[in-house]
């Protein structure tokens, strides 16, 4: 039997990219149609560093939401190795900071004031371990000797693995998982231990960036992997494991900054969010846990309630403009000029 119409929890976004002034009132609307509510991401230029900084940004993305939007932004910290445990202890009481981004330095776009050493991290650590604030990674090492494609499992292996035997209790989700390895750690590790999953990483294969020529518009960080990778992370997504749950990582650049000789990491796909996740929970058979995925497991794993409202869904073609923009600079979404497989309805 198949479903032609889908009525979910209001889902939430564990992982995005909203950025600043022009870019954060072109895309909001898109997140605000959907999610309850999302994780913010603090790599703006300069970061988010301090708590002060983190309700500042979170009035300008209140001030940019359509009227009427029931969105909340759920604010993070950018973690650095000037960041204290009494920041910690301010970002906790604030109840607007969820969680502290960790990026190895260098690893992404707008990381040069990430960590180059975790381990001069450790009272910090002990900090967010203490308050039960999660720490969310990038994880990725930087060393240059590692390929490209085994960076996030040499990341695992390096840094994740020591950090989880070090800090038992701490709270961590491993941000945009892209490989088999990734699904393994975090499946076998206690339950403080998460991962999101975007879902260009669900539909796509490394295969997407070259097909017949180069796609700029597939390119993002962690790199899309073979196709081994891609089936593994979609079992896990559809297992019904609760450590699993959804987080776009929607990262707008502009269209220049990605048509480019050294274009820019990040993928949009906020204006189809959960339509591209339904294509894929469709795909294997298991409509039935895209729920639990994208509504129940973020908030279980970050202690707050479901969201209270729905949203529905209807199976049909729905095209994708070959822009998106109303003002600022314009940006390519995913499946530009091409559709997508369901539509989402004011309910
Ligand atoms: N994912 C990306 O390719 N880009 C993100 C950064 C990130 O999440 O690593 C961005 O901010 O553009
Ligand atoms: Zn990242
Ligand atoms: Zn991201």
């Amino acid at each position: 039997m198949t479903t032609d119409r889908l009525t979910l929890t209001r889902p939430d976004d564990w992982h995005l990219h909203l950025r600043d002034g022009d870019m954060l009132r072109d895309v909001l609307p898109d997140t605000a149609r959907q999610m309850g509510r999302a994780i913010v991401m603090p790599n703006l230029v300069p970061p988010v560093v301090t708590t002060d900084d983190a309700a500042a940004y979170r009035e300008r993305i209140l001030a940019a939401l359509p009227a009427g939007a029931a969105f909340e932004p759920l604010m993070t910290l950018y973690f650095t190795e000037g960041t204290t445990p009494a920041e910690i202890e301010r970002a906790k009481a604030s109840g607007f900071v969820h969680g502290v981004k960790l990026y190895p330095a260098h690893a992404t776009t707008n990381s040069s004031h990430g960590v180059t050493d975790l381990r001069r991290c450790d009272a910090t650590l002990d900090a967010m371990q203490r308050v039960g604030l999660p720490l969310l990674v990038h994880g990725e090492v930087t060393d240059p000797d590692v390929d490209v494609f085994d960076r996030e499992a040499v990341f695992i292996e390096r840094v994740l693995a020591p950090l989880v035997r070090d800090f038992p209790e701490l709270k961590v989700v491993l941000e945009h998982a892209t490989t088999s390895a990734a699904v393994e750690f975090v499946e076998t590790a206690p339950a403080n231990i998460a991962a999101t999953i975007t879902a260009h990483h669900l539909l796509l294969n490394r295969n997407a960036i070259f097909a017949g020529g180069l796609r700029p518009h597939h390119y993002c960080l962690p790199v899309l992997k073979r196709e081994l990778h891609r089936q593994a992370l979609v079992k896990a997504a559809t297992s019904g494991s609760a450590k699993f749950f959804l987080g776009t990582d929607s990262a707008p650049h502009p269209k220049h900054a990605k048509e480019s000789g050294c274009g820019c990491a990040g993928i949009y796909t906020a204006h189809a969010a959960i339509e591209l996740y339904a294509e894929v929970f469709d795909a294997a058979g298991a409509l039935d846990r895209l729920e639990a995925f994208a509504s129940f497991n973020g908030p279980a794993f970050y202690g707050l309630p479901r969201n209270a409202g729905t949203i529905t869904l209807l199976r049909e073609a729905v095209p994708v403009p070959e822009t998106v923009g109303r003002g600022g600079q314009e940006l390519v979404p995913f499946r530009a000029g091409a559709t997508v497989g369901w539509r989402l309805i004011d309910a």
